[in-house]
């Protein structure tokens, strides 16, 4: 468990996306003193007027409570020499055969070494919070600061994040554990007190272990969400209701009911990615990775079931109207990344029918990937004279819709994600 808070910490977070600006904010919560640096000016001068770039539950609040007081953003690197504490939590996105690509790692890494070199606090603790495939902390992280900056002047700790977004705050403020990847007690110590204040088991481990917890844990989660797609597609053939099943199965506590639910597959920023970067990092180790690539495999196919049910009942698309309820990978949140309703209205597209979106917050992030495609701003008149409607994302405003299903063409609904509670709807898997 982490401690009382001892004392009240200067914090650089280099990277202000979804992990940096929720850490930074929360952090800032818990008293320290915090610079969030992007290179993104945009959303830097965003962050300052107290305006998150994106859309995350209770953030805009906890934003105007400390920006300007113990909360900051800029584009400078300045703040770095005055830390205690620098987080990096820049994006590792991936490279064309699915490895991560730590270029914005390297280069956070040097940025930090330089202004580190002209002047430092005594002793910085360098924390890699990115995804970062094992061994890059003590490789790549460490050596590029080393290159710089004499050995026993900082260290390095590695500090996986397991917030979702959506419920980001909640979730950095009330996590299942913290892990943290140092051998070094002086560094163990610091961190503990950057945590002090939070009720949490901590686990310490080597920093490669860390990083190998944080991909095994996202890709457990996405198994399972596999697992039960696969589950659910064979119950499907058999009219069996998957999510009866599955809640069976969870009842077992070895299993547990979470990540259990059958749909269109998932999405973001994560999971794909994640088991993806895995999978090419077990090939490189000469370690086939079977189980990963049907996980991958299983999620690919997933969205085009919806098409493919879609299909039995129109066989021609060809100028069919169809509603797509749902943009976002998940609800509560306007990111589209790996968003499963990307394959599926690019689907539509090429099969020529007409798919009419809407989303309640991620209307205009999708507009940049389909920027001819209708957006409504209501299910309603989405759903208006639609041939068939396809709900592709959890948002729980989708459960309270009824009537407003009256106002289609030919009353074909598939729901991807077991949201919706009209008696009508097919599901995608059950
Ligand atoms: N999004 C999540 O829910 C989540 C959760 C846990 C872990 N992660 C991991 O955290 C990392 C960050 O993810 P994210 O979703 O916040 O990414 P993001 O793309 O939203 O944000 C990354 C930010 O880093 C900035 N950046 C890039 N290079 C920089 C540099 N050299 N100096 C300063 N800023 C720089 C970018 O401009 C961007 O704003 C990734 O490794 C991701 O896998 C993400
Ligand atoms: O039973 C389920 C649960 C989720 N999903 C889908 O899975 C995707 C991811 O959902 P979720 O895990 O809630 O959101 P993320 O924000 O992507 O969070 C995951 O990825 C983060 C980034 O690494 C981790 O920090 C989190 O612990 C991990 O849950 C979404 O498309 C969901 O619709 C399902 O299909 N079935």
């Amino acid at each position: 468990m982490v401690s009382q808070m001892n004392k009240y910490l200067y914090i650089t977070i280099i990277g202000g996306g979804y992990v940096g600006l929720v850490t930074g904010t929360c952090l800032a919560h818990l008293g320290h003193d915090v610079t969030i640096v992007d290179i993104d000016e945009t959303k830097i001068n965003a962050i300052n007027s107290a305006i998150p770039p994106i859309y995350e539950n209770g953030l805009s609040e906890l934003l105007k409570n400390h920006i300007g007081k113990n909360l900051r953003a800029s584009t400078e690197y300045t703040s770095v020499s005055e830390s205690d504490v620098i987080f990096i939590a820049v994006g590792t996105p991936p490279n064309p055969d699915g490895s991560a690509n730590l270029s914005y790692i390297r280069s956070a890494a040097e940025n930090i070494a330089n202004q580190l070199v002209k002047h430092s606090t005594p002793y910085p603790v360098i924390v890699v919070k990115s995804t970062v495939p094992p061994g890059t902390t003590q490789n790549i992280v460490r050596p590029v600061l080393a290159s710089k900056l004499p050995e026993q002047s900082f260290d390095c700790c590695m500090n996986p994040e397991f917030l979702r977004e959506g419920r980001a705050i909640d979730d950095f403020l009330h996590p299942d554990r913290i892990v943290l990847g140092t051998t070094d007690e002086r560094t163990l110590n610091v961190m503990k007190n950057v945590y002090s204040g939070l009720d949490v088991p901590v686990l310490t481990t080597g920093s490669t272990a860390a990083e190998m917890i944080k991909y095994t844990a996202n890709a457990f989660l996405a198994t399972k969400i596999s697992f039960s797609n696969e589950i659910g597609n064979l119950c499907k053939q058999l009219d069996v209701d998957v999510y009866e099943v599955m809640k069976g199965v969870g009842l077992d506590h070895r299993i547990s009911p979470h990540f259990l639910n059958a749909g269109a597959g998932f999405g973001g920023s994560c999971f794909p990615k994640d088991v993806s970067a895995l999978a090419a990092l077990s090939e490189t180790a000469g370690v086939h990775p079977i189980l990963l690539q049907a996980v991958l495999a299983v999620n690919e196919s997933q969205p085009l079931q919806m098409i493919r049910i879609l299909e039995r009942h129109l066989p021609d698309l060809k100028e069919k109207r169809i509603a797509v309820l749902g943009l976002a990978f998940k609800d509560n949140t306007d990111d589209i990344r790996e968003s499963r309703s990307i394959p599926v209205i690019a689907s539509l597209l090429g099969k020529n029918a007409v798919p009419v979106c809407y989303d309640p917050m991620a209307g205009e992030n999708m507009k940049h990937v389909f920027p001819n495609v209708l957006y409504c701003n209501s299910a309603r008149e989405a759903l208006i004279n639609a041939d068939a409607c396809l709900v592709m994302t959890e948002w729980s405003e989708f459960s309270q819709l009824s009537e407003e299903f009256d106002g289609m063409k030919s009353r074909i609904i598939i729901d991807g994600r077991h949201i919706l509670t009209i008696s009508d709807a097919e599901g995608v898997c059950w």
